[in-house]
Parts: structure tokens; C-alpha cells; sequence
């Protein structure tokens, strides 16, 4: 049987990492096999992207072109294969992070991010996307305090607010496969929250 294909999604600083392992390790309890990825990045092509995609400066065409490059090999050599196997991949951002960064934050076409996702992963959609929502001025705060900033990180509130609505967006089209996390809360409501759809779909 295929496996499930799970993302998390949020602004910078909203809490994805802090949360990440505690979600493999719940799914890894109920009998998963849990393989953890993250985008941009999970091969060595896809990360060597990263790389570039993080701290050199260029236009929002040549940065939706890397990261879709980077998800091409990504989806080709990691991802696809580990459904087929039956696992349940869990990836630290994916194409929703696309349409809010490269579309909401710095306005690149929605109808070309799109005929990109078509191209590059064709019908392949995750099962469940957790969406951690936070306000871009609490993220800053948290962000501050945690590291020093990547090119993306040291955009503005104004760039972080677009992006938020841009995911925003995403959600309320689809909210079947979007769960919406109140990131706002201390980590243990988080998780619950977290857990709360976890229970829902039974995994
Ligand atoms: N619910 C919370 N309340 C207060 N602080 C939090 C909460 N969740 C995470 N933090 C803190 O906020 C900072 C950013 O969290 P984290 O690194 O998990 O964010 P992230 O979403 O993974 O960011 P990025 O996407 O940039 O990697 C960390 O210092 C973390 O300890
Ligand atoms: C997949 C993807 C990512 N980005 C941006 C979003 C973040 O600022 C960085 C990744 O950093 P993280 O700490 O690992 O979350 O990359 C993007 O702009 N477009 C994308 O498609």
C-alpha cells in the first residue's frame, strides 16, 4: 500500500522544527515507518540548491526555478520511492511554501507556480499539510532570540505578513488536507493541538 505523505508549512521562526521530531516519533509508536525529509534540500543535488537558494541574491524567477529544481530530485529519488515502499514521509516544508514565499512574499505568478508543480510533481499532493500560523511580528521576536538570520529570514515583517496571508489563502481552498496549528501558544499546546489531528485521522 502507498504511504502517506505529510508537510509542515508556516513562516520562519513559527515553530516546525521544535515539533518536528515529536511528530515522527508519535507516527514511528502507531507502526510507521517514518522517513524525515526537508525542502528545499534531501539529496545532495537538492541541498547543494539550498545552499545557493538561502544565500545568494537573485530574481523571484531564478529562486521559484531552484527550489522547483530542487523538488524535481527530491520527489524523483526520495520521496516517490519511499511511498511506493509504503512509508510515510514527513517533509519539512514542500510546494505550499512555493506559492507563499516565491508567490505571497515576493509576488512571482500564481499560474506559473503552478504550471511549474504540474511539471515537476504532476499529481503527487501530501495527505495532510500542518500549517503552523503565527503572527509575523511574534515569529521575529522567536527568531531573534533563536539564530542568526538566512536571506529569507532577514526580510521584513511587511514580506512575512504576505507570506502568512498567502498560506492563509491555501488553507481556507483547501482545508481538508490544511490543518491550521495555532503556533501563538506555549509548545505543549502546540502539540496537542498537533496530536488533536493526528486523532482525527486516526494515525
Ligand atoms: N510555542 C512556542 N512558544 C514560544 N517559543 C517557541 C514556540 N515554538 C518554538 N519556539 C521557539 O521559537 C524559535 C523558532 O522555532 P523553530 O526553530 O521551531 O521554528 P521553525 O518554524 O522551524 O523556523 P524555520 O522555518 O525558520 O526553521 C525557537 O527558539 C523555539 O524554541
Ligand atoms: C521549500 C521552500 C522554502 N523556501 C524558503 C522558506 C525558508 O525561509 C527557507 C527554508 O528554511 P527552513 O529553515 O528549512 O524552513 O526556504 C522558499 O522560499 N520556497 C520553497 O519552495
Amino acid at each position: 500500500m502507498r504511504g502517506r505523505f505529510i508537510t509542515v508549512e508556516g513562516i520562519d521562526g513559527a515553530g516546525k522544527s521544535t515539533h518536528l521530531q515529536a511528530l515522527v516519533d508519535r507516527l514511528r509508536q502507531r507502526g510507521a515507518t517514518v522517513l524525515a525529509t526537508r525542502e528545499p534540500g534531501g539529496t545532495p543535488l537538492a541541498e547543494a540548491l539550498r545552499t545557493l537558494v538561502l544565500a545568494q541574491p537573485m530574481d523571484v524567477l531564478c529562486e521559484a526555478l531552484l527550489v522547483f529544481a530542487a523538488r524535481r530530485d527530491h520527489v524523483r529519488q526520495v520521496i516517490e520511492p519511499a511511498l511506493a515502499r509504503g512509508e510515510t514521509v514527513v517533509c519539512d516544508r514542500f510546494t505550499d511554501a512555493s506559492f507563499a514565499y516565491q508567490g505571497g512574499g515576493r509576488g512571482a505568478d500564481p499560474a506559473q507556480l503552478a504550471a511549474l508543480e504540474a511539471w515537476v510533481h504532476g499529481e503527487l499532493r501530501p495527505d495532510l499539510t500542518l500549517w503552523f500560523d503565527l503572527p509575523a511580528d511574534v515569529a521575529a521576536t522567536r527568531r531573534a532570540a533563536a539564530r542568526a538570520p538566512d536571506r529569507f529570514e532577514r526580510q521584513d515583517e511587511a514580506f512575512f505578513g504576505r507570506v502568512r496571508a498567502a498560506y492563509a489563502a491555501r488553507w481556507a481552498a483547501e482545508p481538508q488536507r490544511i490543518a491550521r496549528i495555532d503556533a501563538t501558544p506555549p509548545p505543549a499546546a502546540v502539540w496537542t493541538a498537533i496530536a488533536r489531528v493526528l486523532d482525527e485521522r486516526g494515525w
